[in-house]
């Protein structure tokens, strides 16, 4: 059975839109029990706090390695498989499961309460880009949760997260002891889940083939097909190469005066590139082994180009391996918006938000390079730098959306960076003709007069 037919084990039956929300989240708490889960592999059965009502949709979290952990369906009434990943923010959830770079994976949240404040509208901003979303529509193949909020209070929600995912087609399960699989995947590593609706569980192994959507080139389905324009009235270009960039980074990119210009992941960009007076990588999904196309790229624009590049997440792997470091898969990856990271330089820590599987293996960096950010709580690199041209960038999100806005200023000081970088050539362009009209030897002569 292959990914597809995973949806066919689905129960044939689907929820009604509009109904009453089925799970009242904490109001339900003293009608919980523990059940204790199946473990194909033999390994310690893990619990599931799964809230018992009846007449209600049950569903099923399995993962490779044999665990699996039972609770309630409020989704889409679907099957979805997917990398097992965890994020340990506290809020962000409409953010966070609209992250392209989410693709291909089922986000776990670690916070244990989660839909309490609903759903934003769908306004945009501006530049046309959604507000409250990174993308146009949910990313993640699915969501697990400990205890979702049916009942949800914010003045800016307009509906529940379980007609979000349902409408959507996401299938979402709560009542999971979501520590214990945390717990259980710090421990083992991530690795692949697959979410199924319905009382009975995936035969995996006979029934089901697993397969891994991060195999396939992701950044591929979430860039753009072709350029995009934003803010053309700005008064830098900046070139933004798209591996699945979240809309705040378009967003602040903008209001930091720059016009931008979103190109796919493998845009040939090298023969216009002295059109733009910046570059910038995005973040985006997957391993980054899979964008050959833009490392190339990146390492032509290295000889050629000596203007700002600035890369982020998906953007510092790309341009790490440009440089000529290696990348290398973490156990089980940093997601949340509470990652302490030290600027070597300065010696200060921020708090980032990060959403991240892959990182640089900065043992070896190649001459002319630097690391220039480490996580403090696992060593693993947070950013690079050239050491004469002004190409940098870093594995955390300066643009947060969620989390703190510790960085954001870095998106400010790239586009500062590029308007004096202008400025410089400007200067310099202005003062070959001055030379060229006037002589080189009055010219000198004249500026010795005026100093
Ligand atoms: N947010 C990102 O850009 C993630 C980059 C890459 N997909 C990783 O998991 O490491």
């Amino acid at each position: 059975m292959n990914f597809k037919s995973l949806a066919s084990l689905a129960p044939k039956f689907s929820l009604s839109r509009g109904s009453k929300p089925r799970y009242l989240g904490s109001f339900l708490q003293s009608q919980r029990r523990l059940l204790s889960t199946s473990d194909e592999a033999g390994k310690p059965a893990m619990a599931s706090v799964y809230p018992v009502l009846p007449g209600e949709l049950t569903a099923h979290f399995q993962l490779r390695t044999g665990q699996s952990f039972t609770g309630g369906s409020f989704g889409a009434n679907t099957a979805s498989m997917g990398e097992a990943v965890f994020s340990t923010s506290l809020v962000g959830y409409p953010e966070s499961m609209t992250d392209p770079s989410y693709k291909g994976q089922i986000l776990i949240f670690t916070q244990p309460l989660i839909g309490n404040y609903g759903v934003p509208p769908r306004d945009r901003d501006e530049y046309g880009l959604l507000k409250y979303f990174e993308a146009e529509q949910i990313q993640c193949s699915g969501i697990v949760v400990s205890d979702y909020s049916a009942k949800y209070s914010h003045w800016n929600a307009v509906e529940s997260l379980s007609d979000w995912c349902q409408r959507s087609g996401i299938p979402a399960i709560t009542g999971v002891d979501t520590r214990s699989l945390v717990h259980l995947l710090r421990g083992q590593g991530s690795t692949l889940g697959a979410l199924n609706v319905g009382s009975k569980k995936l035969d995996i192994g006979n029934e089901v083939q697993w397969f891994d959507p991060t195999d396939g080139n992701l950044v591929d389905q979430v860039s753009v097909k072709s350029p995009k324009i934003y803010n053309p009235s700005g008064t830098v270009s900046i070139g933004l190469i798209d591996c699945g960039a979240k809309n705040n980074i378009i967003r602040l990119l903008c209001k930091s005066g720059a016009r931008v210009t979103v190109l796919p992941w493998d845009y040939d960009f090298v023969p216009i590139i002295n059109e733009f007076d910046g570059l910038f990588i995005s973040n985006g999904p997957g391993s980054p082994s899979f964008c050959q196309k833009t490392i190339e790229n990146l390492k032509k624009a290295f000889e050629v180009y000596h203007r700002p590049i600035f890369g982020i997440c998906m953007g510092n792997q790309l341009l790490g391996m440009a440089a000529g470091l290696q990348i290398y898969k973490l156990p089980y990856g940093n997601r949340g918006h509470n990652q302490p990271v030290i600027e070597l330089e300065s010696g200060k820590c921020v708090i980032t938000s990060q959403n991240h599987g892959f990182a640089l293996d900065d043992s070896f960096v190649p001459e002319g390079w630097a690391r220039s950010f480490v996580n403090a709580n696992d060593g693993s690199n947070e950013g690079v730098r050239h050491l004469t041209k002004p190409f940098y960038s870093v594995q955390f999100h300066p643009e947060a959306q969620g989390g703190p806005l510790d960085t954001t200023y870095m998106i400010r000081r790239f586009v500062n960076d590029v308007v004096a970088h202008k400025e410089s050539e400007w200067r310099q362009s202005e003062a070959q003709l001055f030379d060229s009209q006037l002589g080189l030897e009055e010219s000198s002569k004249l500026q010795m007069a005026l100093q």
